[in-house]
């Protein structure tokens, strides 16, 4: 049974999915393309995870792990055909226009804005269609296009917008209603560093300002490390990470470097709970589990070698993912 927003209790979270699936049936060519077997792709499975409102979470995978199948059951474009989803309290297939109030959209390969208008008769015509109140639609305009420097580009036609100014363009039109969720799907897929920090900037203020909870995909690691505190990993349908960003480094099983210049060349450095990887010269690196504190590695050191410099190295977070990803979880059956 869906219960209304208004009667959810303060601690329930604003998106709930259990034992989520999705399979799509498909035709398949066999015996060289004589023959077509009917198929069935598991594209989500026992998919779990909960989202509260107010939080920041970075929803990533490799091609095709079932991410853009996880949003469309979130905004009931897909209906699933196992599990539980509820966002704010509602079934998104079967209460799809009410929660259309609720949610914002935005694909970075796809503009919802109309081709041939300019940018603010696209705007006008969201706010009939969503009926905004005309004192909500001239303060929320104002600030978004005042906030993402959108004001020289109101009345130019979408299609000789930028990439950069048509996802402003399209960040404006999903938030014009004041939704609670927002779901950017690569949010900053070709954009330039200053327009990509430009956009996490604004992203960030919107979630401190309004509370927006948003729920980003993306390939660029440098977004979820910008605004997530916390992120998922899906890979073949299927959840292996949810947890903090740090906690990848754990996950992975990835290794800090203590990178230790000594004063002269020695044999390799022997202290507990670190081994040399490389010595070059005076130079040695030493790997130590990422969860490890550096501190009495460091001590070991000083206290044994004459040191002229020592720094830490932290490991490459798409060393991480892609360690996890290669990991995977197990194949789905069927
Ligand atoms: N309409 C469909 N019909 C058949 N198979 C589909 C359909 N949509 C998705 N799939 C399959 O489901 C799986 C998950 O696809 P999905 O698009 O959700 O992945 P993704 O993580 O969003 O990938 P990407 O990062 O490439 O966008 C893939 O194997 C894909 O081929």
């Amino acid at each position: 049974m869906s219960v209304t927003g208004s009667v959810r209790s303060a601690q329930a979270p604003l998106i709930d999915v259990r034992d989520l699936e999705r399979t799509f049936d498909v035709r398949r060519r066999v015996d060289g393309g004589r023959r077509r077997v009917r198929d069935s792709v598991l594209a989500v499975h026992d998919l779990t995870f909960s989202v509260q409102a107010g939080e920041m979470v970075g929803y990533i995978g490799p091609n095709g792990a079932g991410k853009s199948t996880t949003i469309k059951m979130l905004t009931g474009i897909l209906v699933p055909t196992g599990g539980h989803v509820s966002v704010a309290g509602l079934d998104p297939s079967r209460d799809r226009v009410e929660l259309a109030r609720r949610i914002g959209v935005v694909f970075g390969q796809r503009s919802t804005l109309w081709w041939d208008l300019p940018l603010r008769d696209s705007f006008d015509l969201l706010q009939k269609m969503y009926r905004i109140s005309p004192a909500r639609y001239r303060d929320n305009l104002g600030r978004f296009v005042e906030l993402l420097d959108l004001g020289d580009q109101l009345d130019t036609p979408v299609r000789q917008l930028s990439l950069g100014q048509r996802m402003r363009g399209d960040i404006t039109a999903a938030l014009l209603h004041d939704p609670e969720v927002l779901y950017l799907d690569e949010p900053t897929i070709g954009l330039d560093v200053v327009s990509k920090g430009r956009l996490r900037e604004f992203l960030r203020a919107l979630n401190d300002e309004r509370g927006t909870t948003l729920l980003l995909t993306t390939h660029d690691l440098q977004d979820i490390e910008a605004l997530c505190d916390r992120v998922i990993v899906i890979d073949h349908g299927t959840s292996v990470y949810d947890g903090p960003l740090a906690g990848l480094h754990v996950e992975g099983g990835s290794s800090r470097t203590l990178v230790v210049d000594l004063v002269d060349e020695a044999p390799p450095v022997e202290v507990p709970g670190a081994t040399v990887r490389r010595v070059e010269g005076p130079r040695q690196w030493l790997s130590f589990p990422a969860d490890a504190s550096a501190a009495p590695i460091v001590a070991a050191v000083a206290a044994s070698y004459d040191v002229a410099d020592l720094s830490i190295q932290e490991p490459d977070i798409e060393d991480v993912i892609r360690e996890l990803y290669s990991r995977g979880a197990p194949e789905p059956l069927g």
